[in-house]
């Protein structure tokens, strides 16, 4: 039996609650009992100390898991639990995945021993297929919840260019009103109204987090629980036009490559196994680890079967207008370019005119040019053709036009007729596939391309390939333009294992900068409300803005060696791959399963992402360096730390230094937190949030005047200043990474916040509400380990 914590008896009173004492035997207390029953507490910790540490950081993984324990150890103190649970390991995420697929995916519970057709990739099949292990954790499909870690860019907040003015309504003068409600957010000049923003970032290093709730039965409890599950209604402008990006995982058969280096560093059996869309990777001593894709492609794949699923519907949607784009990712040598552009474009072969120019090794590229003109033929009685060719590359961030080796370090450019564009890049009108295979030919001579250890012909550069296609109907006179982008993306290789110093180190860190940034643009595009894509972040993205983003359709093969040598690369292209696959949809089931589950028990969560933890949780702890920094619910740990609200506002083309100046008139502090082609995001501070309700007003105004065309023209004529407006609040992960930044903070005196920094001021209080006997609705950190203790007692 454990005791009443002293200091639980002086837990300070739950507003929501009805009045009643405690007392020291809590087990026997039928008020306090029923107290504990309807108390509701949902914690959420995060350490970005203790990240990826489960089997590396023995130390790390004790401390989350004392945490844990304590929190938990609280709430079995509420719910009335045996005290042998206390010991425990916490209940992370990954067992919650696998309650999760236990319920709604329990195909997905791959193990090898449970497959019979399950394919180990290479002939020295030394991997025991008996392995017990399995892990649940890296299904995409089902829940994300582990996976979508560490977004480096936590300005992912808006696709602004989804912010259609079409659908824009004149505005009826909500604003005042809401920005009264500190809680309250608006988007657009059609806003919808909530009590909480759910963000669509992850947090930047964050890592474990840990929800804890306590369901119960109490009406009051659990309408303000459907509240806050109402309430997180999202705020923004849906995306609805983004479709995912498709992911396929190529398995590429063992080379002479994996067997040297096996003779070199000894016996490397594969370590790739692939049970239809599912590649389990697979190591001695280590959990299997799953993942699920739109397709994988084994190593015996041809060519043609390959191009089925990765090129052959793009080319299609871009004859009928649509932006298209083919990425190639994965570690060097793995089999990008094979895929991309197959043997056929090996500078030895010779290409002659009006030769077919597909074998049965011919890629992506070949069989892409084949298809369009195939198009072309096939339709050039009633329609205009006109195709273009360019062919560049992009080295250590810099453009280089291959089909002009002078033009070196060439400018992105955006104008409103053509979007996004590279200045003097050379275009050739092209005719027939044999010019397109010549112009490649003579382009990949100029691209760069050095011997590291992993790959003798590794490729430096990112290389894209840009076919545009012009379709004139001569019946209607309608012109459709598609543009295809077909990257082969640089390999994505660990620096020490591919021998890379001075200059080689200098193009690794160029090359991994970004990817990154190519995985941040294409995680934020899965978003299902899509605030704003960083697409600025490198010159690979900015150029493929108008590819990726909005009705574009996009294919990313991931590939992957099979041997154990590349165990590492793979897992790491794997993981890159699931940010990819992110369903939105997916995600919502999740969730929507986990708020069922929590009703009427305890739960303990951790997440890596922000909106998740916003969404799920109604009590939230922030742990920063082995420490718990602040615990609290979510709209009172943003008023304590956020940083007030952010007002988006998307400028016509043209006008964004006068939106700037418009701004700063009416807002002396606001401070532009990110601006992406027209977007801007400025930071309102709380001191400043009364000064907003004019500025809105104007912007109102502005928006609401004159019914507004597509491209944010007034129907007058008149060129709007601005496009589209929308304000929120601070998010999750402003507050997280403010708080984990900063080691001190002061206490402040809220009843659902409460920093850990100031601890006298949280005595002093204590000592108060001892005095008062009532039962707070938080609680410190030394209650909790002083439960813990008497728990153990
Ligand atoms: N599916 C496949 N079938 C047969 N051979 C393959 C396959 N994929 C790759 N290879 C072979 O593996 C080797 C490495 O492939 P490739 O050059 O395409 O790698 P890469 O990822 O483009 O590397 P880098 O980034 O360094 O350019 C080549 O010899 C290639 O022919």
């Amino acid at each position: 039996m454990f005791q009443q914590p002293q200091s639980f008896s002086s837990m300070k009173k739950n507003p929501n609650t009805n009045n009643m004492n405690t007392t020291n035997n809590m087990t026997n207390n039928p008020q306090q009992i029923n107290y504990m029953q309807q108390q509701q507490q949902y914690m959420m910790m995060m350490d970005p100390n203790a990240m990826n540490q489960t089997v590396t950081s023995p130390t790390l993984l004790q401390q989350q898991q004392q945490y844990m324990n304590m929190i938990a150890a609280t709430m079995m103190n509420q719910q009335q639990l045996p005290s042998n649970n206390y010991s425990k390991p916490p209940n992370t995420i990954n067992n919650m995945n696998y309650q999760l697929q236990q319920q709604q995916q329990p195909s997905s519970n791959i193990s090898i021993s449970n497959l019979p057709q399950s394919n180990m990739i290479g002939s020295n099949n030394n991997v025991t297929t008996t392995s017990t292990t399995k892990s649940v954790s890296f299904n995409p499909s089902s829940t994300n919840l582990s996976s979508s870690t560490a977004s480096s860019n936590m300005t992912n907040t808006h696709s602004t260019s989804q912010l259609s003015a079409q659908n824009i309504n004149t505005i009826n003068t909500k604003t005042k009103t809401l920005l009264n409600n500190p809680n309250t957010s608006i988007i657009g000049n059609n806003p919808t109204i909530s009590n909480n923003t759910v963000s669509n970032t992850t947090a930047n290093n964050a890592t474990s987090t840990a929800a804890t709730s306590a369901s119960n039965n109490n009406n009051s409890l659990v309408s303000s629980t459907s509240t806050n599950t109402n309430t997180n209604t999202t705020t923004t402008t849906s995306n609805n036009n983004t479709t995912r990006v498709k992911v396929v995982v190529r398995v590429r058969p063992q080379v002479s490559e994996d067997i040297s280096n096996s003779q070199i560093f000894g016996e490397y059996p594969p370590c790739v196994a692939t049970v239809k869309n599912t590649v389990i990777l697979k190591r001695e001593c280590y959990d299997d680890r799953e993942f699920t894709f739109d397709k994988v492609l084994e190593p015996t794949c041809s060519q043609d079967e390959m191009y089925k699923q990765v090129g052959k519907n793009i080319v299609n949607d871009v004859l009928k207008g649509y932006n298209g784009t083919v990425l190639a990712y994965g570690q060097t040598g793995s089999g990008k370019t094979f895929t991309i552009f197959g043997s056929s474009t090996d500078p030895k072969r010779i290409i002659k005119p009006n030769e077919n120019i597909i074998d049965k090794y011919s890629g992506v590229i070949p069989r892409c040019i084949n298809q369009i003109f195939e198009h072309v033929q096939e339709y050039s009685n009633n329609t205009e053709f006109r195709v273009f060719v360019s062919f560049m590359q992009i080295y250590m961030e810099n453009i280089m036009d291959l089909l002009d080796a002078s033009k070196t370090n060439l400018p992105i450019r955006e104008d409103p007729k053509n979007g996004v564009f590279v200045e003097q890049l050379t275009q050739v009108q092209v005719n027939e596939p044999y010019e397109v295979m010549q112009l490649i030919k003579e382009g990949s001579k100029n691209r760069q391309v050095n011997s590291t250890n992993m790959n003798k012909l590794s490729s430096r550069s990112h290389v894209i390939l840009m076919i545009t296609v012009e379709q004139k109907s001569s019946s209607d006179k309608s012109v459709k333009r598609g543009v295809l982008h077909i990257v082969d993306l640089a390999g994505s290789e660990r620096v020490f294992k591919s021998g890379s110093e001075g200059q080689r180190l200098e193009e690794a860190k160029k090359i991994n900068k970004s990817l990154s940034a190519l995985g941040n643009c294409v995680a934020a595009l899965t978003e299902e409300n899509v605030y704003h894509v960083p697409f600025r972040d490198s010159k690979l993205t900015r150029l493929l803005t108008d590819s990726l983003g909005g009705n574009a359709k996009t294919c990313l093969v991931a590939t992957i060696g099979p041997s154990m040598w590349n165990y590492d690369e793979s897992y790491s292209t794997l993981h890159f791959a699931n940010r990819a696959m992110n369903d939105p949809f997916s995600r919502k089931k999740a969730w929507n399963l986990i708020h069922k589950m929590k009703k009427g028990r305890a739960m303990i969560l951790t997440t890596h992402a922000m909106d998740e933890a916003d969404y799920l949780s109604d009590r939230i702890a922030i742990m920063a360096h082995g420490q718990l920094k602040c615990i609290g619910d979510s709209l009172s740990i943003k008023s304590q730390y956020g940083s007030g609200y952010n007002l988006l506002v998307v400028a016509n083309n043209g006008y964004e230094k006068q939106v700037v100046k418009t701004i700063n008139q009416y807002l002396t502090n606001v401070k532009i937190v990110s601006q992406s082609a027209g977007n801007f995001i400025f930071n309102v501070p709380k001191e400043q949030v009364n000064e907003l309700g004019q500025l809105i007003s104007y912007l109102e105004k502005l928006t609401s005047e004159n019914t507004l065309n597509n491209n944010g023209t007034s129907i007058n004529g008149n060129t709007n200043m601005i496009k589209d407006w929308g304000i929120s609040q601070t998010t999750l992960e402003e507050v997280y990474l403010k708080v984990t930044q900063n080691s001190e903070f002061s206490y402040k005196n809220d009843d659902n916040a409460i920093s850990m920094g100031n601890m006298s001021e949280i005595a002093e209080e204590q000592e108060l509400i001892e005095h008062n006997n009532t039962v707070p609705n938080v609680v410190s950190l030394n209650d909790v380990s002083e439960m813990t203790n008497n728990a153990e007692e």
